[in-house]
Parts: structure tokens; sequence; C-alpha cells
């Protein structure tokens, strides 16, 4: 849990020293810096922010860098500074490290906010990173499988932008890579299928508590973003003239996707009530409608949407902190070291009240730190129903305001 919170040089912010407790509650107008607050603590876990990628964007303006600091309740130090020319210094518990998934290790820290939002209609980038998340933080070996993987499609897409026709040579070092390529893909879907396993009965229970009404209805895939039947460079082998038209490699883990996916219902009908009459039922149009399926994003109104999205999140928390039985215990060998840190960004905006309760009564219950910004105090009743001892900051300009 985070203890001590300091944040220099970000956005509006004044400079930020806070002592949170497990639920906080930042309140104040537009603009008066609340998501900055959430984006330094986003910052620090990820090592960049969830608004923009360029750093200048968010160092104040005239600052050269901003930086995050937190001490965490076992006594473990983190921080970040972010140079206006993307120059990132990480340290841990005072010492230089070069390596961001460090920091995200130590603090695990997950985001609703209104930008994830539009997530089923978006590209698959953001799903991808969504079931990402719970791999990279429950499968040890999963991230260095995922740098090895980058890199080689790195170096393989700079081939492939360069050249309509490769040489014999560059064709030799294109299949070696294809090979290093589909070793790290195997292992790598390999992780990702057996969180998405155990990931499932916790979304249908989420879903079945947001929006119950669907609860038999959605249901989510996962797709590894190529044939896993067959080995990814015999696939690359076969397609790498379209690969080469096209400049870059079509397929792999890197374009994996998780889907969600909507289907009808059949009409039930009373016991017998057809059975005597084969001719009744005939007549009845219903009695042998298809059952239809479509993607979840194409049927849902809006609001239902973030509700979902809500769900996808929420139900990746007791799955990680494993308060779940011992068959999800088992799929997770990377023993979690912090407590992980949510960030509600104006979620009063975003859900209704029902939605509202659910979500907090549910973090209430689970071993993890809680961060929500408001514009306003109504959400306050809930959250004293929940937490005993919640923080309330109110935020003015860009500086907390003394408590009264
Ligand atoms: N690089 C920057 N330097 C200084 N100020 C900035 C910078 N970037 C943005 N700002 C300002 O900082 C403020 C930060 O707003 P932020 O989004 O954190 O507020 P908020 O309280 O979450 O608002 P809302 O309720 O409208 O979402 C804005 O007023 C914005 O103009």
């Amino acid at each position: 849990m985070i203890e001590r919170l300091q944040i220099s040089y970000l956005r509006n912010l004044t400079p930020i020293n806070l002592a949170p407790a497990a639920c906080n509650v930042i309140i104040g107008a537009n603009g008066s810096g609340k998501t900055s607050l959430l984006e330094g603590m986003f910052l620090l876990s990820r090592g960049k922010s969830f608004r923009h990628n360029q750093p200048k964007r968010y160092i104040q303006h005239h600052k050269d860098a901003a930086t995050v600091h937190a001490k965490l309740s076992d006594g473990r130090t983190l921080a970040i500074q972010k140079q206006a020319d993307a120059t990132t210094i990480l340290r841990l518990n005072q010492t230089t490290v070069y390596n961001q998934s460090i920091l995200t290790e130590q603090l695990p820290t997950l985001l609703i906010d209104p930008s994830t939002m539009d997530m089923l209609e978006q590209g698959s980038a953001s799903r991808r990173q969504l079931l990402d998340w719970l791999v990279f933080h429950m499968k040890q070996g999963f991230h260095p499988q995922w740098i090895a993987y980058q890199r080689l499609l790195k170096q393989r897409n700079s081939l492939l932008k360069q050249r309509r026709h490769l040489t014999h040579v560059q064709l030799a070092e294109l299949r070696a890579w294809d090979k290093g390529l589909a070793s790290h893909a195997a292992l790598i879907h390999h992780y990702r299928e057996a969180i998405f396993e155990a990931w499932q009965p916790y979304f249908s229970e989420s879903i079945a508590q947001l929006l119950p009404a669907y609860a038999e209805q959605l249901s989510l895939s996962y797709n590894a973003g190529y044939d896993t039947s067959v080995a990814l460079d015999i696939q690359l082998n076969e397609r790498l003239d379209q690969d080469l038209q096209l400049g870059y490699t079509r397929i792999g883990n890197h374009r994996a996707d998780i889907h969600v996916h909507w289907r009808s219902i059949r009409p039930i009908h009373k016991a017998n009530e057809h059975l005597n009459s084969p001719l009744a039922a005939a007549a009845d149009s219903t009695f042998k409608l298809p059952i239809l399926k479509e993607q979840a994003a194409n049927i849902l109104s809006r609001g239902e949407k973030k509700l979902l999205i809500t769900a996808l999140r929420l139900s990746q928390l007791p799955l990680l902190l494993n308060t779940g039985n011992d068959l999800e215990a088992s799929v997770n060998d990377a023993k979690l070291s912090a407590t992980p840190v949510v960030l509600l960004d104006d979620i009063t905006a975003e859900l209704d009240d029902r939605a509202i309760e659910i979500l907090l009564s549910t973090l209430a219950q689970l071993p993890c730190q809680v961060f929500m910004t408001s514009l306003t105090d109504s959400i306050l009743p809930l959250v004293y129903e929940y937490w005993e001892k919640p923080q309330v900051f109110h935020m003015k300009q860009g500086s907390i305001l003394p408590a009264q």
C-alpha cells in the first residue's frame, strides 16, 4: 500500500505530499488536478501516462521534469522522473534501476476511467493490454518472453519495411528470427491462454452482478493472433510475400485480442405446451428461432458497455489477489509483491448509482488500495458505508486544501 505519495511538476499540480489511506477520495472542480494525481501514480507504475505519450505534454509548463515518489507500507520506495526529452530515471529503494517492469511489479495499478470506456470499439491493443496486465502479474515467465518477441518483431518489421525483395543473406536472417519468434510465441500464447481460462468465471460473476440481464448471454473469447495449431515460423514463411507487400508482420501474438460475444437466448416455452400440438408449434414462429451471435459492442447501449468494461476490469482483481479457489492459485506462479492500487477516475459521471455501489462494495472487500476522484462530495456517504477510515482530499487549482 502507498503510505506516502509525492508528486512534483506534473501538469498543474503544486508539489504534492500525501499520506493516503486504504481508500482515498479526491474531490475538486473541473481542471483542479484530480486526474493528474491518478496520472502520477499510473506513471510511476507503468512508466507512461494514460493520457499522453509525450512527457512534455504532462511535465509542468516551464519545468524540465516531472517526478513521482512513493513509499510503500513495507518501507520500499519507488521513484520515477520523466524529462522533456523522454529520458526516464527509475529508482527502487534509492537505487537506479533500468527496467520499468521492476517498478510495475512493485506497484500494480488498475485504472477505470472514461478514456478506457471505448475499449470495445477501439483496436485490439487496449483489450490485449487488459489480458497482459493479468498475465504480467501472474506469470513470471511472461514478460521476458514478450520483450524478446517484441525485439525480434521490430527487427523483422524494419527489414520488411525497407525491402520488397530479400537477398539470400537477408532471407536466412529472417528465417532465423522467425524461428525465435515462433518459440517465444508458443510460450506467450501458453501463458495468455492459461490466465484467460482462469479469468472467465470471474468475468461471468462480475457480469451477473453488474449486468444481470445479460448473465447468460455474454461470454469472452481469446484470439491468439495466429493459428496456434501450426508453428508461427511456418505460417510466417507461407505469408512472407504478403508481409513484404504490407511492410509489416500481420500475424502473431502482437495481434492477439479479447472479444466479448453476445448470443440470444431461445424463448422459453411452458412445459409440454407444444408437445401435444405440432401444428401449434409450427404456427409459432418463435419456436424455431435460431440463436443469434454478435459482438457485444454491436448490441449493448453505451451505458451497458461501460458496465461491461467495468466488469472486465473489476473481475481481474479477485483473480490476481487469489481470493478464489486453489485451482486459480495454481495458475498464478508469480507471487504478488504489493497491494494493487485501483484508480477510479470520475466514476460518478460514468456509472449509475447501482453500478457504483457494486464497484465500491467489491473493492472494499479486496485487499487493494483505492483512489477515486469526484466533482462533488455526493459519493462520500457510500464510501463511508464501505470503508472505516477513508481519506478525503479537496483539490483546488492543483493544490490539496488543508483538512478542515
Ligand atoms: N503541462 C501542463 N502544465 C501545466 N498545467 C497543465 C499541463 N497540462 C495540463 N494542465 C492543466 O492542468 C489541469 C489538470 O487537469 P486535470 O485533468 O488533472 O483536472 P481534473 O480535476 O481531473 O478535471 P476534470 O474534472 O475536468 O476531469 C488543467 O487545468 C490543465 O489545463
